[in-house]
């Protein structure tokens, strides 16, 4: 018989915060509220405090072609928090979020209201078939690693190094 735990959360909290990394893009409908609206959500997440966000970046849309001057752009966004959410129920309250603001999963990495994607959790290094941390490509995009350079310019990926550098590496 599966245990529910009063709060309807299946995988048992951390005893101590770890700090987690989410990063939002949307590139479809009214996209800073949708930010703002996602911000706050984050913010009264259960277990969850110290949401400090980055300022939201206007960037180009990357599509499995390479960027795509057509499409609509996006805004990028990063949060950093605190979270005693285990990691499964941390990803399934960013699914929550982003069904709120209308995402319908469609193609691979296209138009969306709003994604949210699990970037870091603590240092931890997590491979299961719904959910790879950190994020297999953040370490890649721009648009995750400049907005979160904004928010925590010492942030460091596990693995790959300091965020400050990566970026740098990419314009290079
Ligand atoms: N770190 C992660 N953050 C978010 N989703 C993840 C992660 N690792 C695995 N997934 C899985 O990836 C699935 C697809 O996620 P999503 O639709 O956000 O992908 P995408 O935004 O199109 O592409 P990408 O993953 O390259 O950003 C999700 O259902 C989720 O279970
Ligand atoms: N500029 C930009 N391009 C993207 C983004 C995104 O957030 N910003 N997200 C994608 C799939 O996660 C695919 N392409």
């Amino acid at each position: 018989m599966s245990v529910r735990l009063a709060h309807g959360i299946g995988e048992a909290p951390r005893s101590t915060p770890v700090r987690a990394v989410v990063a939002l893009g949307a590139n479809l409908g009214e996209r800073a509220a949708t930010l703002e609206a996602a911000f706050d959500e984050l913010r009264h997440l259960a277990l969850t405090s110290d949401v400090r966000v980055s300022t939201p970046l206007e960037t180009i849309a990357v599509t499995l072609d390479g960027e795509d001057e057509d499409a609509p752009r996006y805004l990028n966004a990063v949060a950093v928090l605190r979270t005693r959410l285990a990691p499964a129920e941390l990803l399934a309250s960013l699914h929550r979020i982003e069904a709120r603001h209308g995402r319908v999963r469609r193609e691979r990495w296209g138009d969306r209201t709003l994604d949210l994607d699990l970037i870091a959790y603590g240092d931890e290094v997590i491979r299961r078939d719904d959910l790879v941390v950190p994020h297999p490509r953040a370490h890649e995009r721009a648009f995750v690693l400049a907005p979160w350079a904004d928010v925590d310019p010492d942030a460091e990926i596990p693995g790959r190094g300091r965020v400050v550098d990566l970026l740098e590496g990419l314009r290079r």
